[in-house]
Formats: structure tokens, sequence, C-alpha cells
């Protein structure tokens, strides 16, 4: 590896915010215990974000963006880590405040990093990404408050993104019955062949709807929030527990106690940016051991480091399936 480094760089002038392709010198990576040679990264929807500017991800400029990477360490001052290593990283605020994963180095924390799965390429481990990680911390909710598969149907929203594609297979996989609703009609032999037993149309849980509906789902994991996520609420058993990590439906949530007071409902949070270390490391174990990885090439869309700013713009549109990585060099 040479002094340079290419990296997608986002820049702000004040007025307005550029992206493109650069070449960076190496004495300009953060500060860090750990550098790692990149393999590849994601786009996540909340990368795409940043890319676009749509929302206020970036929190410092310039940026580069990538909440997500797998790689080699090249260079460790940090004990638990040693040149070699094949490690990975999510979140973290790493392409919000801290340089992250678009780039052939990333140089971070290593307390943010942890060791990949031996299961997984370190390809596999980003077709899985932030999304596939946060669907593991979900499906774990789900188990924490006592879901089982007797407990009845679970609901997946945004089932054909890449939070809902591998909390579908994970659940399917797990002997759930997985209900998988959609915006996307075309993309059910897509759901079905991850496990999903029925496909329901995304404008069933649009409307306003009653304080309490048919109890219907035992679990549910949701990404949408707003108004889907209040009719999901209205519409879980007696004790039904949401496992909630998302808002591509809206901030809101115009719900009222009713599920909750009762019915015994419990909406679970999922944040899987500050997730503590072990519980992350918990969620890999999960997925090394109950995602089938034949699923993830079904599940990927590889794009090249200088196609990402366009990527973007169709990921915002909805019109990605599942999950896109980047592969950044050969090593895979
Ligand atoms: C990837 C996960 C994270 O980034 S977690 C990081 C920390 N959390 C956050 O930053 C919260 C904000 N992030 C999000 O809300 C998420 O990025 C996400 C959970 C919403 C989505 O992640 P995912 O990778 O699954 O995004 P996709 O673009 O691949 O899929 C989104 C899915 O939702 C559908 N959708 C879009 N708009 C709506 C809407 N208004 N109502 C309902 N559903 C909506 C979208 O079409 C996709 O599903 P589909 O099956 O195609 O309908």
């Amino acid at each position: 590896m040479g002094t340079n480094f290419k990296a997608i760089l986002i820049e702000h002038d004040g007025t307005r915010q550029s992206v493109r392709l650069a070449e960076l010198p190496r004495d300009r990576l953060p500060e860090g215990d750990v550098t790692v040679r990149v393999a590849c990264s994601t786009l996540n929807y909340k990368d795409a974000l940043a890319i676009t500017g749509r929302s206020p991800v970036v929190r410092q400029f310039p940026m580069i963006p990538g909440i997500d990477f797998a790689g080699t360490v090249e260079e460790s001052s940090n004990a638990d880590f040693k040149p070699g290593d094949r490690v990975l990283l999510n979140g973290w605020g790493v392409g919000e405040r801290h340089w992250g994963g678009l780039a052939e180095i990333a140089r971070v924390k290593g307390d943010w990093l942890i060791p990949l799965e031996p299961i997984f390429s370190l390809a596999q481990a980003m077709s899985i990404g932030t999304a596939g990680y946060t669907a593991a911390l979900c499906v774990m909710a789900l188990e924490r408050h006592g879901i089982t598969p007797e407990s009845g149907e679970v609901l997946v929203t945004g089932a054909a993104g890449g939070v809902g594609s591998v909390a579908t297979a994970l659940l399917a996989k797990l002997g759930y019955d997985v209900a998988a609703v959609t915006g996307r009609p075309e993309e059910s032999d897509y759901l079905t062949k991850l496990g999903a037993k029925r496909i329901l149309p995304r404008s069933q849980f649009g409307e306003p709807g009653k304080p309490l509906a048919k109890e219907e789902w035992a679990g549910a994991v949701d990404v949408a929030g707003g108004q889907v996520l209040a009719n999901v609420c209205a519409s879980m058993k007696y004790r039904g527990v949401i496992a909630a990590c998302g808002l591509a439906a809206g901030m809101g949530l115009p719900v009222t106690v009713a599920p909750f007071i009762l019915r015994g409902v419990t909406l679970a949070g999922i944040d899987s940016v500050m997730c503590p270390r072990e519980e992350r490391r918990e969620a890999w174990r999960r997925l090394a051991r109950d995602l089938d990885p034949s699923l993830l090439d079904a599940m990927t869309e590889r794009v090249p480091l200088d196609a990402c700013v366009s990527v973007a713009d169709r990921l915002i549109a909805g019109a990605v399936r599942g999950r896109v990585s980047v592969p950044i060099s050969n090593e895979q």
C-alpha cells in the first residue's frame, strides 16, 4: 500500500455539500490505535443519507462515509489486535463523526473492532453489515422477552430491505412463521425464498387505524416507525413484543397506550450504533450460527467504490433489494 489511499470524501463549503472519489495522503488518517486495510464496506440507508445529504448524518466535514467495514489489521498498538487479524466494525459514529469504511484504509479505536467470525469471509460479513447485525439484535430482543416459535406469527416490516431480509431469514431458520410486509410486491418470490410464509402489502399498515385492532402478531421487527409502527402496536397479540430499529416511515409514533396497558405489549428499542461490545459479539455469533450463508448472494448487490454516489440515490428511493456491499480490495 502506497502513501496515498482512495476514499469517498464528503466536503461542505458552508453552503452546500459535495461528494467525490478522492486520493488522500495517509498522514490525514484520523487518530486511532488500529489501522485496518479495508477489504469490503457497505452502503446502508444511513450512508445513503450521508452521501446524498438528505439528513444531517455527517457531524463534521470533510468526512469519509461508511458505517461498516471489514478488513485486515495493518498496524496496532492495541493489545487485543495484531497485524494480520481479520476484523469488522459496525457503527460507533464511524462515517458520521469519525472517518468511515468507504476507503482503502481506516484508522479507528481498537475498542470499536470485533474479530471476524471464522465462518464468514470478509465479503460475507459485509453482505450482512450493520443491517444484518441490527436484525440479529432484534431477534435477540424478541427472545429475551420470551417470544418463541410457538408464540405465534412474527411480522417483519420493510422486509425486502437490508434489515428486513436478514430478520426474515434468521426468524425462518429458527422456526418462526414470518409474515413479511413490503412495499415491493414484485419481491414476493425473493421473500418466500428467504423463508417468509405470508407476504403483506405495506399499504395495509399505512393509514391511521383503531387504538386496538384484531390480535395478530406474537412478535414484530419494525424498521418503519411512524404510522406503520402504530398499526403494528395496535395489532399485537396479548403480551406480544416489538423490536423497533428504524424510522423509514417517520420519527413520529401516533399510538395510544391501549396496546401496552390492556394487552401488555412490549416495545423494545434497538440501537446498533452504541450497543455494548459483548452484545455485538453475541449478535455476530448468532449470525454465524443461525443465518444460512447461501442466502447472502441473493441478498447482496455489489457495487464498486466509484459507484457509491449513484447507488445512494437508488437506495434512498427504495429501489435496492436487500444489501449493498462495496468490495474495496481483492482480499475477501
Ligand atoms: C441498516 C440499519 C441501520 O442503519 S441501524 C443504524 C442505527 N439506526 C438508525 O440510524 C435509524 C435510522 N435508520 C433506519 O431507519 C434504517 O436505516 C432502516 C432500519 C430504516 C433501514 O435499514 P435497511 O438497511 O433495511 O434499509 P433499506 O433501504 O434496505 O430498506 C428499507 C425498507 O423500508 C421500506 N420503507 C421505506 N419507506 C417506507 C415507509 N414510508 N413505510 C414503510 N416502509 C418503508 C423500504 O421500502 C424497504 O422495505 P420494502 O420491503 O422494500 O418495502
